[in-house]
């Protein structure tokens, strides 16, 4: 984001005790990340939060993706007040003027070493030249001729490329020590015309000229209105009271969990095997909504209660790790849908929703590649017909993902929330004795029996994998440049589900997704009306508020699996015949 995007709640702008700040520029603040530190702008000041990294309670990625970046509206989206305190003794200095975002450093970005003096001045001449580098890199891709509107200036530099995420496609590979008959593809001595990576990259440019079509511009000035009328908005909830938190509403919640838990029991008792999994599994399926909750401080706002709740429930109950969850879906609420950030769309090699995935990405959460291997090509082939039925093993995949969280320490090793992974352990032994030991071992007393209790129990909570997956699947994994906006971007990545007020408790929450992205603390079941106001705010700036039946959305899902499939046989086609053309090549060498 550009612009002097100062909040409406200045106060928070003002040093505290009289302290006062220096200015800095954006070419000493440059220099400062070049040499490593990890610095961001909140309220036109400069913090840096080298020192807190491995204390944070959010993860040491979330604010990886913040570097060089002005991070109010994120910050401000995620943190309670405390918190947001907490981050003025990690002021250095402030900004003068508008900010122009970088491209932090994990994404790709390139951050220039100090030099002597007057290099400042140079900036502009800089700024040209990398310009003129970066067209001449990504000829292919340049963002100008797929817009329609007339782009910004500032959007053909090297940080503010979206193209940029076409660079890191080419880092991936480069980096990758994959002997995947992808990477020759780069090669320079490969024809060009047939190349399959150009062929992604059209596609590419297809999807980014798509958005520009349909979103405001990314230049600075639009996305500034956007983010003024947005943190008015924000006022309004907060005036409206949206953020308290209704007690009676879990009450409700809490007695249905009751009544399910009792009938898994009684049935279980009697013997009904299948029916006692049955009622379990809905258990399960509801309880993850106030997880979700809770994981986002949503229930009393305050990070240790929520996250002890969140623990109790993920995993002492339903045996799953709230701190691996929280990790990831931090991350995923920062740089939603982009393809090698966002590690809720990272499911090679069973599953691809942008056609980027096909070259082989890098994860920056995961920190590998995501090969496009001789098994991603078969499953990526039908994975619009395989969809529901992974969906049904995604718990399973769940148990995996915790375990390794837990096991790896992951989490925040430091500070206020070091202990809870100790908590989550203890929490997996109750899980596995009450569950393994108890009902699978004691209760139960044939082997097959214990085996229709694990799927059925397991099964039953499909439903809220494929709710998970609809809200993000079938939007846009394009990359807009570093100067769209917090706000925009939240609503091009993210779809809401239309459902009848009655329904609400079993979408828990996840229907009102997007809205959910720009506000994620706001509690559940005050959803619906926040989503009244985010309509309005939408029809304001004029960014289409997506909004799709449950059908309907399972269709536009399965629509974009089927398409990336068809673009994967297209790619196949493209590299066979190069690889034709490339045997051709070689024989009249030979020759
Ligand atoms: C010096 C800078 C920072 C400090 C002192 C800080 C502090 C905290 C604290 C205390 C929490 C616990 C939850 C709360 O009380 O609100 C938290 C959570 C979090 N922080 Fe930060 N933070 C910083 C920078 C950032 C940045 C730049 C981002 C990126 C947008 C970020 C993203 C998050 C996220 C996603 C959570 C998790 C919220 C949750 O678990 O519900 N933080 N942070």
């Amino acid at each position: 984001m550009a612009g002097s995007r100062a909040s409406p709640a200045a106060g928070a702008s003002q040093p505290k005790g009289g302290r006062s700040y220096p200015v800095l520029s954006r070419r000493e603040i440059e220099a400062q990340i070049a040499e490593g530190r990890t610095i961001f702008i909140l309220d036109q000041h400069v913090v840096k939060a080298d020192a807190w990294r491995k204390y944070h309670p959010g993860g040491d990625k979330a604010i990886m993706h913040m570097v060089g970046r002005d991070a109010t509206d994120e910050v401000n989206a995620l943190h309670s007040l405390e918190a947001r305190r907490m981050m003025d003794k990690y002021r250095v200095g402030r900004i003068e003027g508008c900010w122009k975002n970088f491209l932090p450093p994990i994404q790709g970005g390139k951050f220039r070493a100090r030099v002597g003096e007057g290099e400042e001045e140079r900036e502009e001449e800089y700024d040209a030249n990398q310009a003129m580098k970066q067209t001449k890199e990504d000829a292919t891709a340049s963002p100008s001729d797929a817009s329609s509107r007339s782009p910004s200036p500032t959007f053909d530099t090297d940080d503010a490329a979206p193209g940029s995420g076409l660079r890191n496609r080419k880092l991936g590979i480069a980096r990758s020590d994959s002997a995947s008959s992808l990477s020759s593809v780069d090669d320079a001595t490969a024809p060009a015309p047939a190349d399959g990576m150009a062929h992604l990259d059209v596609l590419t440019r297809k999807a980014l000229k798509l958005d520009l079509a349909k979103y405001p511009s990314p230049d600075p000035a639009t996305q500034d209105a956007i983010v003024d009328k947005y943190r008015r908005l924000h006022e309004r909830i907060k005036a409206e009271g949206l953020y308290d938190c209704n007690y009676w509403a879990y009450a409700v919640e809490v007695s249905r969990y009751t009544l399910l838990a009792g009938l898994m029991l009684l049935c279980l008792r009697w013997q009904w095997y299948v029916a006692s999994a049955f009622f379990l599994g809905c258990l399960w399926h509801q309880l993850v909504f106030t997880v979700h909750d809770a994981g986002h401080m949503g229930i009393t706002h305050n990070f240790q209660v929520d996250t002890v709740i969140g623990i109790l429930i993920a995993d002492f109950i339903g045996g799953l790790s709230i701190g691996w969850w929280k990790r990831n879906h931090n991350v995923h609420h920062i740089i939603t849908n982009s393809p090698e950030h966002d590690p809720d769309i990272q499911h090679m090699p069973f599953l691809a929703v942008s056609h980027r995935l096909l070259g082989s990405l890098r994860s920056t959460y995961y920190e590998h590649v995501m090969r496009y291997d001789a098994v991603a090509r078969v499953m990526i082939a039908l994975q619009h017909r395989l969809y529901y039925v992974l969906m049904l093993f995604g718990r399973f995949n769940l148990y995996r993902l915790s375990w390794m969280h837990l096991l790896a320490g992951q989490g925040p090793r430091k500070g206020a929330a070091a202990w809870h992974r100790w908590l989550e352990i203890a929490g997996q032994v109750f899980f596995w004795s009450w569950f393994g030991y108890g009902i699978l071992y004691r209760a139960i007393d044939s082997n097959r029996d214990r085996l229709l209790f694990v799927l059925v129990s397991h099964l039953v909570t499909t439903p809220v994998h494929v709710q998970i997956t609809l809200s993000h699947f079938a939007m846009s994994t394009a990359d807009l440049g570093v100067d769209e906006s917090f706000p925009q971007k939240m609503l091009r990545t993210t779809m809401d589900v239309d459902c009848p007020p009655w329904l609400d408790f079993f979408h828990g929450g996840l229907q009102f997704q997007a809205v959910h992205h720009l506000f994620p603390r706001i509690p559940r079941h005050n959803l619906r009306k926040t989503q009244r106001l985010v309509q309005e705010f939408c029809d304001d700036v004029g960014i289409p508020y997506a909004l799709y039946g449950f059908v309907d959305g399972n269709k536009q899902v399965i629509g974009r699996l089927a398409d990336v499939a068809r673009q994967a046989a297209i790619l196949a086609k493209c590299q066979s015949v190069m690889m034709a053309e490339g045997e051709m090549g070689h024989s009249h060498h030979h020759h």
